[in-house]
């Protein structure tokens, strides 16, 4: 393995989190009284963060402007509504995808260090990564709220590299979306990417990545 530290973006490169996202939104504007939004929307608005999706989902229901629905004061009570509807959904219709246990417990057994570096607010992260039992095999995670700016700004990266010494041309960022590969070319480091994610609708070759990965498997034999 030439690298010493990867990062890895958590929605739709770890796991595929978008149908119980869906469920959490749509129980969302039900208790609202609104009309629910398909998979496929929901799909394309991750990459932001979650509660940006969130604002998404209200503004295209409410036929109103994502601005408008950011600065009322009922987004306050529409998302501590939302938190705990995704709280119940958490764990509930997610799932790895392919050899990604297998494949961070043969990088942390062999001393490369292991990060994630999301958009999603850190109590999602958490929620998320411990319904899979996966938080202890990462030494650090960054989400969309850990610090003051998030992707595509590099800060989550070298953070990361800062904290554990390693260099960027030793650092490696696997994600799903051009967002990751424009945080890793902000950062100077490689970037791998996964064509099963979300990528707001846009095909992941044309993100310019330096390699286009098909699983995990590409690497624990690189
Ligand atoms: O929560 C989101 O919208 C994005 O999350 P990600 O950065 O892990 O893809």
């Amino acid at each position: 393995m030439p690298f010493d530290l990867v990062l890895f973006d958590l929605d739709g490169t770890l796991i595929e989190t978008a149908p119980e996202i869906a469920d959490a939104v749509n129980d969302t504007l039900a208790r609202f009284q609104l009309p629910a939004v398909s998979q496929q929307q929901v799909n394309d608005w991750i990459g932001h963060g979650t509660r940006e999706l969130l604002i998404q989902a209200l503004a295209f229901t409410g036929n109103t402007p994502a601005e408008t629905v950011r600065h009322a004061d009922s987004f306050r009570l529409i998302e501590a509504e939302f938190s705990v509807f995704y709280a119940r959904r958490c764990g509930t219709r997610s799932r790895l995808y392919p050899r990604v246990r297998e494949t961070l417990q043969a990088l942390r057994a062999s001393g490369v260090k292991l990060a994630v570096v999301t958009n999603k607010e850190g109590r999602y992260t958490e929620t998320v990564l411990r319904s899979h039992d996966l938080l202890p095999l990462f030494d650090r995670i960054i989400s969309g709220d850990t610090l003051p700016v998030k992707k595509p700004d590099p800060a989550g990266i070298h953070d990361c590299m800062q904290r554990f010494g390693v260099a960027r041309e030793r650092t490696l960022f696997v994600g799903d979306s051009s967002i990751d590969v424009a945080t890793a070319r902000n950062a100077g480091v490689t970037v791998w990417a996964l064509p099963y994610g979300y990528n707001m609708g846009q095909p992941i070759e044309a993100c310019g990545a330096d390699r286009v990965i098909p699983d995990f498997s590409a690497l624990s034999t690189s």
